[in-house]
């Protein structure tokens, strides 16, 4: 029997709902579903005011260390990038589609919404890139599940929400959308659309058990985007965007990485992008978060700090 340890929002059971079966499918074991209440979800305070996404993180991760839980399921994104003492990241499943959606009313693509629009996004990551494409939008903090979000929309009070698309399509409301954001735009989150299995560092059954799920392809990609992440020196709350994607070139595999910094204000943004072997992917994400460092991403993020 292996405990799974999940926060109770309908997006955290799915995912873990959906690792759980494929546990029972490769290994025919028993696997039970433990809900975990966490900061995140009963405060409705600004992210960036109770600790960032890592408040998602802390009590599935204090659960499965005291042995309440055998195995936790993340969205790898609100995973913050330091390594946790004791945890080992067992799996890293096949991403899912990682690009962020528009959803606004009438059927409105970014392009379309009048100046003035009213869009919710509490991401600094999403509102750097929105204010530095120039649309003359509104841009309003926005917090909660994806229900609550998308009901902004319906009820009237926003004219559009931007979220990431693999939360609607895990939820099956992918149709939802209005406009899938072009990474071109819009960068999304590092680890973004991909999920964390993590166990206890000693736990080789669980570990052994998790093995079939990883993805060596996404593990490279996010390998990447959190190493350059963690070289900005930058958190979950931070203007970044990152996006790898491993591609067939010339020498076989090849490592393509693009990331974004920018800043609250609308300021022009620094984007880069760098090519390497799947198997240097954190070498790779440092060496970009370097480049981006001397173009003087520190300082455009320095400028950044949420009110
Ligand atoms: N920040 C919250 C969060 N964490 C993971 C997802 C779902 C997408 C994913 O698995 O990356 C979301 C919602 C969103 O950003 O719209």
């Amino acid at each position: 029997m292996i405990r799974l340890g999940t926060r109770a929002s309908a997006l955290a059971t799915t995912q873990s709902g959906w690792v759980a079966d494929r546990l029972r499918e490769a290994h025919g074991v028993e696997v039970e579903l433990v809900e975990i209440s966490t900061e995140g979800d009963r405060s409705s305070a600004p992210l960036a005011q109770i600790g960032g996404t890592g408040v998602f993180v802390a009590a599935v991760r204090e659960a499965l260390l005291d042995g309440t839980v055998d195995l936790a399921v993340h969205s790898l994104k609100d995973l913050p990038t330091t390594p946790a003492d004791g945890l080992t990241l067992a799996a890293v499943p096949q991403r899912e589609d990682p690009r962020d959606v528009l959803i606004a009313r009438d059927g409105l693509t970014l392009g379309e919404l009048p100046r003035g629009a009213r869009v919710g996004t509490g991401s600094p990551r999403r509102i750097s890139q929105l204010n530095a494409l120039g649309l003359g939008i509104e841009i309003t903090g926005l917090r909660g599940n994806v229900d609550t979000r998308i009901r902004k929309v319906t009820s009237g009070d926003l004219d559009g929400i931007v979220l990431a698309r693999a939360g609607l399509l895990r939820l099956g409301r992918a149709d939802e959308a209005t406009e899938i954001l072009d990474p071109i735009q819009m960068l999304p989150a590092p680890g973004q659309g991909a999920l964390a299995c993590e166990c206890r560092a000693d736990d080789a059954a669980t570990t052994a058990l998790l093995a079939v799920l990883d993805d060596p392809d996404t593990r490279a990609a996010v390998t990447a985007e959190r190493a350059l992440l963690n070289t900005l020196e930058a958190g979950c709350s931070a203007p970044v965007g990152a996006l790898a994607d491993v591609v067939w070139g010339d020498d076989g595999d090849e490592l393509w990485l693009r990331a974004v910094v920018g800043d609250l204000s609308g300021a022009p943004v620094i984007r880069r992008s760098a090519v390497g072997a799947p198997a240097e992917a954190a070498a790779l994400g440092r060496r970009l978060a370097q480049e981006m460092l001397a173009d003087g991403a520190d300082q455009l993020m320095g400028s950044a700090t949420p009110a």
